[in-house]
């Protein structure tokens, strides 16, 4: 089970409370390009004009902000995962060029980076090179209205965020395995660069009966945004060719979280499978089944895996003995792990 913070930790971690610097905020500080991205503020010349017409149909009193807001600004790419134009050029440009200074930097003055986590190695936590008070700014002013909006429940108030760039290219990480993000919604924004493959594969809900089948994948479009809950299972396809990198926000709501809807308890909130999983929906690092349909890649090979879903009870094991014989002595590994 995920460790959750408690009522009272809740109320210590508004994010208004100031952040300790951390070595790599303070040590990047006299290399900034461009210190606007550094203060306490998002400029509004920086949104793609649809963000912008997104954006101000939320500063009228509208009833209803559906009329408000053409559907070709705001996709609907599956029921609860959206998409929208979000950064302009000025800004991708501002930015890219911002952290891959940074990583430049962080070479030659040996700046520890904080990796987002354990299964990407090139990305870096944008927090913790002091990039927060901007991306606060543009979570409550812009990006908080709007997620309010497509999931009333779940963004009823961001209290803080998790913010960070994954990144692909060939020799370095080629995707990124099947999993849920510890996020209430997840905004996910592609800053470039010219790339093939490196799609966004989205299935099921955590815990829900179809949590591995394949509903969506969707092709990330430099610029573009896509928002969804944390808890929708989804992966990043291989990158074919070229490079990608996005801005990450994990969005923390903790009043909905305290209500413990949101409380990870694997064992418990499970369902049995309707069926048997997609195979894009497979995780290596979280199923004990993996092996039954697919070999290991090499990426699983360097991890230490402790697979756990799904839990007992809930896997697909009575369909899957009638479905098939040529899985042979795969069948027998899934009935053992059941
Ligand atoms: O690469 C992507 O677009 C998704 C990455 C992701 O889901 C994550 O880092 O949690
Ligand atoms: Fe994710």
């Amino acid at each position: 089970m995920k460790l959750l913070p408690t009522f009272k930790s809740t109320i210590l971690m508004i994010p208004s409370l100031s952040f300790k610097m951390t070595a790599a905020e303070l040590m990047y500080k006299p290399f900034r390009r461009y210190p606007a991205l550094f203060a306490d503020n998002f400029d509004k010349s920086w949104l793609h004009k649809d963000f912008v017409q997104i954006s101000d149909a939320f500063e009228k009193p509208a009833k209803n902000y559906k009329d408000a807001i053409p559907d070709d600004l705001l996709r609907k790419e599956m029921d609860g995962v959206y998409s929208f134009n979000v950064f302009n050029d000025v800004f991708l440009q501002m930015f890219n060029e911002e952290i891959n200074h940074f990583y430049d930097v962080s070479e030659s003055e040996n700046i520890p980076v904080k990796r987002p986590n354990s299964m990407n190695n090139y990305g870096v936590i944008v927090n913790e090179i002091g990039l927060r008070p901007m991306i606060t700014a543009f979570q409550q002013t812009y990006l908080w209205p709007l997620s309010r909006h497509l999931f009333p429940v779940e963004a009823s108030q961001f209290d803080n965020h998790h913010s960070f760039i994954v990144r692909y290219r060939a020799e370095e990480d080629l995707g990124l395995d099947m999993h849920t993000d510890d996020s209430d919604v997840t905004f996910n924004v592609c800053l470039g660069e010219e790339f093939t493959g490196a799609t966004l594969s989205f299935c099921g809900m955590f815990g829900a009966v179809n949590h591995r089948q394949h509903r969506l994948t969707y092709h990330h479009e430099v610029g573009r945004a896509i928002l969804h809950l944390g808890s929708r299972r989804h992966g990043a396809d291989d990158i074919q060719s070229g490079r990608r990198s996005n801005l990450i926000v994990w969005n923390h709501n903790y009043a909905y979280r305290a209500r413990g809807i949101n409380s990870w308890d694997r064992d418990s909130q499970y369902e049995q499978e309707e069926g048997i999983p997609s195979p894009v929906c497979l995780s290596y690092t979280h199923d004990r089944d993996y092996e039954v349909y697919k070999e290991l890649p090499e990426a699983a090979k360097k991890q230490k895996r402790k697979p756990w879903c799904p839990p007992p009870g809930a896997s697909t094991k009575d369909i899957m003995l009638k479905v098939d014989y040529t899985y042979g002595a795969r069948i027998v590994l899934l009935y053992m792990l059941c």
